[in-house]
């Protein structure tokens, strides 16, 4: 847990041993205090360093300890005994010190740091704050604003960063735990006064409380409902205003408030389902650790449209060797343009050489000839896609995967048109592609185990978070998102605006609502899909039929805006107006007001009032039903994977721990129960319809969501 040695006759050496990170766990904090009592008790050791086995200082609290009821030696009083010791200590911070971690270093008398370290204080991406004294340490150490940065953000910063901050007080390229014991050494008897921050003023610059408004203002706008950046700002306002032990009481009640809010038990959900996406099975049995990816050095994308120049954008920036393929000479040319603009903003914002000569352009699907795996990201049209399949098929070395970045088409389609359909699989990027961080990569019934470990790992290489899924209309994202909108249509034709529905959805954490999503990616796309599935019909003959389709409830509201050209930010109108195309700024439109009413007055319907209630059970419940049947289906794995994908590629709001995790806040009887409702008052509307499998976990009392896989497992093994 942590070993205790004498090292070069006169300095007590704590090693934290706790793999994978060294968390500072009850037995760790334990051995710590142990190990501190004893260096001070024996009169040959003069100076102390504290650092972490295998190169890693530590990683923080142990947040698994977080679940129950915390035992051993708690940290304030931990890293206090540490500050006060008559003998200096020193932090030999290698690899990362996080959290409770950095808190401890800035415990210590002197840190150094590796140059290859990290530090920061992540708490508040845990919905936490830096609550072991780090949040009035960190600002009487290195001033007000960089402590604000820092502690509001979670952010880590490198040492080079650090030892400017004053975070650090030295680097090396060397063994830091050697340097930190010699420096100890040196240090050894000198007064330690000086060395104890928590003695230190808060220095705050002059116009300190319009630094405060200023940080507290934006820190509310971008928490979207978030508590923990807020009472960041309102911890390091204390550090700034009282003195160190009144700050420190501050800390512990805002503190207090936290680490019993829904909110952090959400997100400390959400950091263990990131990881748990990482360990992917399929239905086949096959999974992450018993499949090998194969090495991927050399790859193609064909099609330069918005997604094939992010995609390219992505794996170049990674430090792949990119084919990029348009075969109309002047799409390539402008595409070719707009990627070099892309890699030389991004290499410009990471102080890096822009990856220009990474990607070779051409018009010949023949020259993706020899690279290892291809994305084909043309146009979501079937037709067009198979005839690309069928040529990369013809085209390809042996063993080449064949990747497309369809977002919902049928991959097992595409993998009949090749000779190898086990080397098929989706990579559904989400735009922009070079900065979204979700991929989903779907596997259809021939899918190996191999192309989607090698998908899996190209993703992670390029800096995606991956999560595999199965084969089905809209994959796991955008099947859900289809019930969601279809019940924000549904909202409007009964009475409400799209104004009032979007406002719901934003308060409720929504980066944006359903309408100005849909009108920021276009409203043309879904209608040419609905049109080709035949749902959408130009100029339908008016009347009730038209609001039911297929045997169920259909609204053709969007259809109708994009029958008047109204396509969203692009044509400057669509749910919204705008200044003029292209602009973001949406406007309430009373054009759109007056053709609602227009709308409802013909199909006689009566608008309601719709309160904020009937919009959020409405939009979220459908959807998170599909999640369950989902899950039923097979389609994800686990909650985990559906959480992760709703939260990076759908902005759903982390603090509320994607919809899955959502619905077990709520209750899931409770769920059950306002389905049953709404499908009462909507028979036709299936998506209402609550789905067997919440109805079995209900019967089996509702059990917590780390434990549903046993369920799923039960169901669909009835099946
Ligand atoms: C009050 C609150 C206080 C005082 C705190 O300190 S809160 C904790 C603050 N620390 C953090 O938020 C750090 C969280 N961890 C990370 O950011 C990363 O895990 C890492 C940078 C430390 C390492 O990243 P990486 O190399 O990519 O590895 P993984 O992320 O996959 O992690 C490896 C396994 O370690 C588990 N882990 C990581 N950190 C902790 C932790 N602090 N407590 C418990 N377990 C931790 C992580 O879950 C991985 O295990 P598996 O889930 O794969 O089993």
């Amino acid at each position: 847990m942590a070993q205790y040695t004498r090292v070069s006759g006169s300095v007590g050496l704590i090693t934290l041993q706790s793999p994978p990170v060294n968390a500072l766990s009850a037995a760790v904090r334990q051995a710590i205090v142990d190990s501190m009592q004893r260096a001070l008790s024996e009169p040959e050791v003069k100076s102390v360093v504290i650092c972490g086995q295998n190169g890693l200082f530590s990683g923080g609290a142990d947040i698994k300890e977080f679940r129950g009821q915390m035992s051993g030696p708690p940290l304030i009083p931990m890293i206090h005994a540490i500050e006060a010791s008559s003998k200096p200590v020193v932090a030999a911070i290698e690899g990362i010190a996080l959290g409770g971690a950095l808190e401890l270093a800035l415990g210590c008398h002197y840190r150094i740091a590796h140059s290859k370290a990290r530090v920061g204080l992540p708490e508040v991406t845990l919905g936490l704050l830096p609550g072991a004294g780090g949040s009035q340490r960190l600002p009487r150490l290195i001033g007000v604003p960089a402590a604000l940065d820092l502690i509001t953000t979670g952010r880590h910063v490198t040492a080079a960063e650090a030892l400017k901050f004053g975070l650090v007080d030295q680097i090396t390229d060397h063994n830091t735990v050697n340097v930190a014991v010699k420096f100890a050494q040196r240090v050894a008897g000198q007064p330690l006064d000086a060395r104890r921050i928590s003695t230190y003023p808060c220095l705050s610059p002059p116009d300190v409380d319009v630094l405060f408004e200023e940080v507290m203002q934006r820190v509310r706008r971008t928490a979207r409902g978030a508590i923990a950046p807020i009472a960041c700002v309102q911890a390091v306002r204390a550090a700034a205003t009282l003195p160190y032990n009144q700050g420190m009481e501050r800390e512990r009640e805002l503190m207090a408030t936290l680490s019993t809010s829904g909110q952090t038990r959400a997100l400390q959900y959400f950091f263990f389902a990131q990881r748990a996406v990482g360990r992917w099975s399929m239905p086949s049995g096959a999974r992450w650790d018993t499949s090998k990816p194969r090495p991927v050095h050399k790859a193609a994308v064909i099609g330069l449209g918005t997604m094939g120049r992010g995609i390219a954008v992505a794996l170049a920036q990674a430090g792949f060797s990119v084919v990029a393929v348009e075969t109309q000479e002047k799409q390539l040319m402008e595409a070719k343009q707009a990627i070099s603009g892309m890699l030389e903003r991004g290499a410009k914002r990471r102080g890096v050489a822009p990856a220009l000569d990474k990607i070779n352009y051409g018009c010949n699907i023949q020259s993706v000839a020899h690279v290892d795996l291809v994305i084909e990201a043309v146009f979501e049209d079937m037709a067009l896609k198979k005839k690309v399949f069928q040529q990369l098929s013809a085209v390809c070395k042996p063993g080449t995967f064949l990747c497309s970045n369809t977002s919902g088409l049928d991959i097992d389609q595409l993998a009949c048109q090749t000779r190898n359909p086990e080397l098929v699989v989706g990579m559904h990027f989400f735009a922009p592609a070079h900065v979204m961080k979700l991929l989903e990569v779907v596997y259809g019934p021939k899918s190996s185990p191999l192309a989607v470990a090698t998908a899996m790992q190209l993703g992670k290489k390029i800096g995606k978070v991956s999560v595999a899924v199965g084969n089905c209309r809209g994959f796991v994202g955008n099947r859900m998102l289809k019930p969601y909108l279809e019940q924000a249509l549904f909202l409007l034709e009964e009475g409400a605006t799209p104004e009032f529905v979007d406002q719901v959805l934003e308060e409720f954490g929504f980066a944006m609502g359903v309408f100005r999503m849909s009108d920021l990616s276009g409203l043309d796309v879904g209608w040419k899909v609905r049109m080709a599935d035949g749902l959408a019909v130009p100029n339908p003959t008016t009347g009730q039929a038209t609001r039911l389709r297929q045997g169920r409830r259909y609204s053709p509201l969007g259809d109708l805006l994009c029958e008047q050209g109204r396509f969203g930010q692009k044509t400057g109108r669509g749910w919204y107006q705008y200044n003029k195309p292209g602009s973001q700024v949406a406007k309430p439109d009373p054009w759109l007001h007056s053709f609602l009413d227009e709308y409802r007055a013909w199909h006689a319907l009566v608008a309601r009032r719709i309160d904020h209630q009937e919009v959020l059970e409405r939009c979220l419940y459908s959807m998170i039903n599909e999640g369950f049947r989902i899950l039923e289906d097979g389609i994800a794995a686990g909650p985990e994977d559906i959480d992760v994908i709703y939260v990076f590629g759908y902005s759903w709001p982390r603090h509320r721990g994607g919809p899955m995790f959502y619905a077990t806040t709520v209750g899931l009887n409770k769920v059950l129960e306002r389905l049953e409702h709404y499908h009462q008052a909507h028979p036709d509307v299936p998506s209402l319809q609550p789905c067997d499998l919440l109805r079995k976990l209900v019967a089996s009392g509702s059990p917590p969501i780390q434990k549903w896989r046993e369920v799923i497992k039960k169901v669909r093994s009835q099946l």
